[in-house]
């Protein structure tokens, strides 16, 4: 139940890139397979990933720099060989490829994506990912898009048609996809402004390689995307990646965070401008490594077609500097008449985190409690134009959740029709057999009549109505949803987190339970709490 989440190891990392012989740009079939991912992340940020002084992903400075000069000698070797796949030592890891992906030409003309990966994440397409590699869709008669002139904001992209909830509007498989960094070495003697130079020229020089793969034709629609970073040391390949990279997440086996991600830049979708309330999302389908792009609203004719680069949950002032990177001021209605009131909405919804579970086994809520808490949270997103977000999605869901915990299938059922619309939702889980409130699939359902029967019993039960009693009438963000649910460590210690959960489990029983080692820690950790 407790969970700490996994931190970075640091390690040394290795700068070999390799091109792999089977991922030439015409290459041949391989087998494979995968999931999908995808972060709201535009631009690149890179993070110290590790602790040794002379071998560090560093991360960028932002805005105008000194020019700095860089002494030679201390650029990683590029060497060029084959690898075995199955080595995924962390050194092994940190070594970078150059793939061209999908590896075989599925449909005449479909484009590849030429990507600077480390190892390992390959073979999570290859491998791991049911379906792939899956061809595109025909691309339609007439396309949902159009490039144009934005007053004030350089190219973007506006609806040809109006789009309703849940529309796809393209299918596109990015030009590339790259790390958010390479590891350097460096003397001692460098400044902060050195290695951060060193740092940007060194990446420049690998995404060179992969650039270079390109057909023309692709190589010239990425040097034609827009280069925000013109004065801050970065080259006018990394320059691109960082005004354009839309982040992909979970691409690199037993790592988390930032190690684990990738910036994949677009011809179409990085063309999307910014905007707090985005009427689009994309969504990287791992089958057919292609991004889909969805209406998250109802879109107009002519309409300009959005998506959020920085988390817009955050206050109107804090906003203003999260876009600062890319070089601009929002303009959107919230940002040019900033009210108390839209902070507030916002804030009110990033507190809200329905947990069905712990709201079906609580007597002291009511039956409509978490249905109507739901409401509230779907009616604040509408009216802050945040129907992308994970919080919408998930509040749909809850509402049909809720309805068969208080077995109506019939109420359950309209709520799954809408939660079928939601299909950018990261988390999103086919519900089709929940369409018919006839469905055998109902009873089957874990949760049926939960609320009602007052169900699961035994230590199922009680680490229910455990979670119902911390999470609090309110719900609590010490308490994540779904079918897990975590008590975060820091709030072990909290006097009233351990006297609930010593109540429901008293440590004698625990020992019965778990490993020794494990309560020890527990017991421990109780102790620090008084
Ligand atoms: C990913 S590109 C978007 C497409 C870009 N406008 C173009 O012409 O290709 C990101 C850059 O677009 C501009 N941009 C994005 N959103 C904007 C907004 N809401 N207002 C003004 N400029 C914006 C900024 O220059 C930003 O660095």
């Amino acid at each position: 139940m407790a969970m700490k989440r996994g931190f970075l190891n640091s390690s040394k990392g290795k700068a070999a890139i390799s091109s792999d012989a089977t991922a030439a740009p015409a290459n041949k079939p391989q087998t494979g397979t995968v999931n999908s991912n995808t972060s709201n992340w535009l631009g690149l940020e890179w993070q110290h990933i590790k602790d040794e002084p002379q071998n560090k992903i560093m991360r960028p400075p932002i805005g105008k720099i000194e020019k700095v000069e860089v002494p030679k000698g201390f650029e990683n070797q590029l060497e060029m060989k084959t690898h075995d796949f199955n080595d995924l030592t962390f050194d092994a890891r940190m070594t970078h490829i150059c793939t061209t992906l999908p590896p075989v030409e599925l449909t005449p003309n479909e484009p590849h994506t030429e990507c600077l990966f480390v190892q390992g994440t390959k073979e999570i397409f290859l491998q791991k990912t049911p379906g792939f590699p899956q061809p595109l869709p025909s691309p339609p008669a007439s396309p949902a898009f159009r490039l144009a002139d934005i007053p004030g904001k350089g190219k973007g992209l506006i609806a040809t048609r109006s789009l309703k909830q849940g529309d796809l509007i393209l299918v596109e498989r990015p030009l590339m996809i790259t790390t958010v960094g390479v590891p350097v070495k460096y003397p001692e003697t460098f400044t902060q402004a050195q290695i951060a130079q060193h740092s940007l020229n060194e990446f420049e020089r690998y995404a060179a390689i992969v650039v270079d793969r390109l057909e023309e034709s692709r190589r010239e629609a990425f040097f034609a995307l827009q280069n925000s970073h013109t004065e801050d040391g970065s080259g006018p390949i990394v320059g691109r990646t960082r005004t354009n990279g839309l982040g992909l997440a979970n691409l690199q086996p037993g790592a988390s965070g930032l190690e684990s991600m990738y910036s994949a830049i677009c011809d179409h979708i990085s063309r999307l401008n910014h905007s707090c309330s985005p009427n689009t999302q994309p969504k990287f389908n791992r089958a057919m490594f292609a991004f889909e792009l969805y209406a998250v609203r109802e879109i107009a004719e002519g309409e300009e077609l959005t998506f959020q680069y920085i988390d817009i949950t955050r206050p109107a002032a804090e906003r203003v500097e999260a876009c600062k990177p890319y070089a601009f001021k929002c303009t959107c209605t919230a940002c040019i008449e900033p009210t108390e009131e839209s902070d507030a909405r916002r804030q009110a919804i990033k507190a809200f985190l329905p947990i069905v579970r712990a709201w079906s086994t609580n007597p002291a809520l009511a039956d409509d409690w978490l249905i109507n808490k739901c409401l509230e949270q779907i009616d604040l997103l509408e009216k802050e134009g945040m129907q992308y977000s994970e919080y919408y999605c998930l509040a749909v869901i809850s509402i049909m959740d809720s309805y068969i915990a208080l077995g109506d299938a019939k109420r359950a059922s309209e709520w799954a029709a809408r939660y079928k619309s939601l299909m950018w939702s990261e988390h999103y889980v086919a519900v089709d057999d929940l369409l018919d409130a006839q469905s055998p699939s109902y009873k089957k359902n874990g949760m049926w009549r939960m609320r009602k029967d007052n169900t699961p019993q035994g230590d199922a039960g009680k680490i229910m109505k455990m979670l119902a009693e911390l999470a609090g009438p309110e719900g609590s963000k010490a308490l994540g949803g779904g079918q897990e649910m975590y008590v975060f460590p820091e709030d072990m210690q909290s006097p009233r987190v351990r006297g609930i959960l010593e109540k429901y489990f008293p440590i004698e029983e625990l020992r019965k339970m778990m490993p020794k080692e494990e309560v020890d820690r527990y017991v421990a950790a109780g102790k620090r709490a008084k």
